[in-house]
């Protein structure tokens, strides 16, 4: 079934749910810090196994102990959709795992 763009008010309403997770232009963004380079790049990787578990991609940036993701749903024309949803959850449990702040 085709993904359908969220609402403004769809997105607000899930990212209550999902506190540090924010739309910026047409992208949903999180960073997060994790103390040290080595520990950032690790959860680089286990997000790219979610990734590619998903089959959906964030634009994935890896700094000197931050990750950040920008993500929308290229298929329903670079909105926001419930994949983009769905990512930020399995993310969100990840990071939490990896201690990230
Ligand atoms: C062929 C493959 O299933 C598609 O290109 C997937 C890959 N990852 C994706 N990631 C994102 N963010 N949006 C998509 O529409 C998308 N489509």
């Amino acid at each position: 079934m085709p993904l359908k763009a969220l609402s403004r008010q769809e997105v607000d309403a899930r990212l209550a749910e999902l506190p540090g997770w924010s739309v910026e232009g047409d992208r949903l963004t999180r960073a997060y810090d994790l103390g040290s380079h080595l520990a950032a790049a690790a959860l680089v990787g286990d997000i790219a196994r979610v990734q590619d578990e998903l089959d959906h991609h964030s634009d994935l940036t890896l700094g000197y102990r931050t990750v950040t993701l920008a993500v929308n749903t290229h298929s329903a024309g670079d909105a926001v959709t419930e994949a983009d949803i769905a990512l930020a959850r399995r993310v969100e449990a990840l990071a939490s795992g990896h201690g990230a702040t």
